[in-house]
């Protein structure tokens, strides 16, 4: 029997006919033409010809001339016409296509034949949250600032002031890349020492993702190089280098820490609504499929936004359990299973938004700070202690002002960024 992936398109024109268009695109994107087919070629070919699932044109009323005239067209894509992996399907679904004419991929779903390719995140959120052990609480994440053309005596230092004021987690920034100053193996080494110092200050245990980068086919050695080195967790500007290479390093048994993934180019994809592919696909659902950990993506309410329901899309795509509808297509005796990835909305995030956050995740959100805890006026310490303060407030439904009144560091950072309603 024949399996299918799902793409689901928003296409936009004045007066096409959509109908027309979704089987072009059908016809198109597999065997090419089908009218002009011999029938006996048509009985061979059937298996691989796309299939239209659905069209749902949307015209605007007359008098709304802002509004425009679109059509949400879904297509089932034969596997048979693809090997099991991310970037053929994505070619075959979004290749030629995604040049023409004002369309965005806005869902993918899969086969059960498709899923059952990718095991997913090695550890996930319940797998991070066991390496660190804590279960009853959003985690806080740190990142380095002001890291390129500094010393490892400076990185050390900073990493230790960051660890100091209780975070979970530490990220390298995106842009330290190997370099002669602060090298793989020497950063993971000082950052790790800094790491074990502050752990015997806090009690807490400590992740550090150290910024896995280089040639493509040197990095599962670069990674494993890292592990050796002792580091525990590693960040991967996935899009970059493609979904492909996450999937293999996350699928590598040797690969035994958990992958981070930065969103770096993402907005080079998904902010139009009339060109690229949703934030959902491109941050949840493929993030997750390639084995990610943990996933950034920008929050509704910090310097780099996105829309409040784009972000609840990728919160969805990454967390939920049920597979079956949202990720499935077509019937499957099997359970699909995928490990949640952690979700971190990120950038200019600052304590004040934490109850934002908070109430858009509950707990289950990795809260992540750069500026937010560098930035501090009380130094990088009082930064993290803040967050941390944010966080318990938040938990014991407090308000961020009561709390603040007894805590110094919280009413230090409400003074200089102010509290989000
Ligand atoms: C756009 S999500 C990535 C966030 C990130 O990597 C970062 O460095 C944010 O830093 P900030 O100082 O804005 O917290």
């Amino acid at each position: 029997m024949n399996s299918y992936c799902l793409a689901t398109y928003r296409c936009y024109d004045e007066k096409a006919d959509f109908h027309k268009k979704a089987l072009g695109i059908a016809v198109g994107l597999t065997v090419g033409s089908w009218t002009e087919l011999p029938e006996a070629q048509k009985a061979q070919m059937e298996k691989h010809l796309g299939k239209v699932i659905s069209v749902e044109v949307h015209e605007p009323a007359s008098s709304d001339s802002a509004l425009e005239r679109y059509a949400d067209i879904q297509i089932a894509y034969p596997d048979v016409n693809y090997s099991r992996d991310i970037p053929a399907l994505l070619v075959t679904v979004f290749g030629k296509l995604s040049m023409d004419g004002k369309i965005k991929l806005i869902d993918l779903s899969f086969s059960s034949d498709f899923l059952s390719g990718f095991p997913g995140p090695k550890f996930g959120m319940k797998g991070v949250r066991d390496l660190l052990g804590v279960h009853d609480r959003p985690l806080l994440m740190s990142i380095f600032k002001s890291v390129v053309g500094y010393e490892l005596p400076a990185l050390r230092e900073q990493f230790y002031l960051q660890a100091a004021g209780g975070v979970d987690l530490i990220k390298d920034d995106e842009i330290l890349f190997e370099n002669p100053l602060t090298p793989l193996e020497k950063r993971i080494e000082v950052c790790m020492e800094a790491a074990a110092q502050a752990s015997k200050e806090t009690g807490q245990k400590l992740l550090y993702a150290v910024n896995l980068t280089g040639p493509t086919f040197q990095l599962a050695e670069q990674a494993k190089k890292a592990i050796r080195a002792g580091a525990n967790a590693l960040l991967f500007n996935v899009l970059a280098y493609g979904f492909d290479v996450l999937h293999a390093l996350s699928s590598d048994p040797e690969i035994t820490i958990p992958i981070m993934a930065h969103p770096a180019m993402a907005g080079a994809v998904y902010p139009s609504p009339h060109y690229g592919m949703s934030a959902s696909v491109l941050l949840g659902k493929l993030m997750r499929l390639a084995g990610a950990d943990i996933v950034l993506f920008p929050s509704p309410y910090g310097s780099v936004v996105m829309p409040r329901e784009e972000n609840l899309a990728i919160k969805h795509a990454l967390l939920t359990e049920d597979l079956r509808k949202d990720y499935l297509y077509g019937e499957s005796s099997i359970e699909p299973r995928l490990a949640a990835s952690f979700p971190v909305p990120s950038a200019g995030i600052h304590p004040g938004l934490v109850p934002l956050i908070l109430r858009d995740f509950g707990g289950d959100v990795i809260v992540n700070a750069g500026g937010g805890i560098h930035g501090h006026p009380m130094g990088t310490i009082a930064g993290g202690q803040a967050f941390r303060q944010a966080i318990d407030a938040t938990l014991k439904d407090q308000s961020l002002r009561d709390y603040a009144s007894t805590h110094p560091e919280l009413q230090k950072a409400i003074d200089t960024w102010g509290i989000k309603e």
